[in-house]
């Protein structure tokens, strides 16, 4: 049904019993799936469950009937269509609530036909705003496989698309697990050497001897094992890339003989007396402050200006929280496609700071999307949770730990939303409206737990 372009689900928030039913089967008879919400709580919960394509809105409601805390709820139904119903006289509401992000509003007593046509157009918009997000999102990645809209990444493409097309060197610098490797992997693709080897090396796993060998490669009889000749990664990167990752770590000794590969394109290999050439594209990466380390004299001056042809930075995913939503869309629809976030889940994902960045945003994802259970199109934020291992803050594991000789289920439930309204309240620190936006209610639902709970 919501295939059609006119019709689609739409969720009726509105106390009177009257208008619920008249209104609601007035659009069920045009095709609609309603779903109807006596309050703001209920109204949330459907709106995670349901996923509607718009929202009609009633902002009296209650228990305070007061219309300025059913504009709190404006933005607690993000990414779709809000339709604000309104008394008749109610104009100056009317208008906050279209500040407030309201898409258009409706005075009672409603007119069929103005519902007919304000629902309709709605549906459309949030029709068109999808298929402008999906738009977005194919444009955001093209061919290098960067993700992101931020102006950092957008940058960040245009200069590797650039840089691909010289071979100077090039410093890859960033926090852990934001795509340097990535980059120098796009590096690779877009320039003229994309036929050739892209190898990689990480100079922090191996001692100063094993790099040595592993990169120049060594001869026979050099070292006891070393049965054979061995060529290194650098003849094997001939007419390709080298990328050397976390090139910080890589020993004093090593250094210098970098520098001499990089300054005259020559190596000797370990054990071996003869002068060898290779030819690379040399990307090197870092998550230390090699500029400090050059001052502390622990990474030689020369080999730093050697290797900063052209610095490229990737940023850290908490300077560009827009970019997760979008990161973890792609990421779980390549573990499980058709799938997507509830609002919860969205919320929770752009609150943490992500100290691993982008690694660590798709192995939760990732993990999530595998736990998925069949039939199940959305991901929740107790999933994500469980597949990121939290359960410090928020408390949704604590379902793990209930009692199951608590009792009956109302019990049960009770004792689990008991604790996770005072774990909320603790890891907010007393802060209601922190507390609410942890727990994915409004203040007023809050409060009304609270109250409920024996807890104010
Ligand atoms: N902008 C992005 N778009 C899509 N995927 C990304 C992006 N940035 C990082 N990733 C993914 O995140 C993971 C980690 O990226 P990568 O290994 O390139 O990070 P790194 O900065 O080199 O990490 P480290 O410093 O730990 O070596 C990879 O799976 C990579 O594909």
């Amino acid at each position: 049904m919501s295939d059609t372009p006119e019709t689609g689900r739409v969720l009726l928030v509105d106390d009177e019993p009257a208008f619920q039913r008249l209104g609601g089967s007035f659009l069920r008879d045009l095709g609609h799936a309603v779903t109807v919400a006596g309050d703001g709580e209920q109204a949330l919960a459907s709106f995670e469950r349901q996923r509607p394509e718009l929202v009609l809105l009633d902002l009296a409601m209650p228990p305070h009937m007061d219309p300025e805390i059913g504009l709190e709820m404006i933005p607690r139904f993000p990414g779709v269509p809000v339709v604000v119903l309104t008394g008749h006289g109610e104009h100056e509401l009317a208008l906050r609530a279209t500040e407030l992000g309201a898409w258009d509003f409706l005075t009672k007593p409603i007119d069929p036909d103005m519902l007919r046509f304000v629902v309709a157009r709605a549906l459309r918009k949030a029709r068109l705003d999808g298929e402008l997000a999906t738009l977005r999102a194919a444009t955001a990645v093209d061919d290098l496989g960067l993700v992101g809209q931020a102006p950092a990444i957008t940058q960040l493409r245009g200069m590797v698309r650039r840089v691909a097309q010289t071979s100077v060197s090039v410093l890859v610098l960033g926090p852990t697990g934001t795509g340097k490797e990535l980059v120098a992997r796009a590096l690779h693709g877009c320039s003229t050497r994309s036929a050739g080897p892209f190898v990689a090396i990480h100079c922090g796993a191996l001692s100063a001897e094993l790099l040595e060998s592993e990169l120049f490669g060594h001869m026979k009889g050099s070292f006891t094992g070393a049965y054979r000749d061995q060529p290194g990664l650098v003849e094997a990167a001939h007419g390709g890339t080298l990328f050397l990752d976390e090139v910080g770590e890589m020993p004093a000794a090593m250094q210098v003989k970098l520098l001499r590969f990089l300054q005259e394109g020559t190596f000797v290999p370990v054990g071996g007396r003869v002068q060898k050439r290779a030819e690379a594209r040399v990307v090197a990466a870092t998550h230390r402050d090699l500029e400090a380390m050059v001052r502390e004299g622990t990474f030689r001056e020369d080999l730093f200006y050697r290797l900063k042809g052209v610095v490229l930075r990737t940023p850290a995913l908490s300077e560009r929280p827009a970019d997760v939503p979008l990161l973890a869309t792609r990421f779980l629809h390549r573990v499980a496609p058709r799938t997507g976030f509830t609002a919860g889940a969205l919320a929770w994902l752009t609150s943490r700071e992500w100290p691993g960045n982008v690694r660590e945003l798709k192995a939760v994802v990732e993990s999530a999307g595998a736990l998925i259970l069949p039939g199940q199109h959305e991901v929740d934020a107790d999933l994500l949770r469980l597949s990121s291992g939290d359960t410090s803050d928020d408390a949704a594991p604590v379902a793990g730990h209930l009692d199951p000789s608590a009792g009956p289920l109302d019990a049960a439930l009770n004792e689990l939303e008991l604790r996770l309204v005072r774990d909320a309240m603790a890891a907010a620190g007393g802060n209601q409206s922190e507390a609410a936006r942890r727990l994915g209610v409004s203040r007023v639902g809050l409060i009304k737990k609270l109250t409920r709970l024996g807890l104010r």
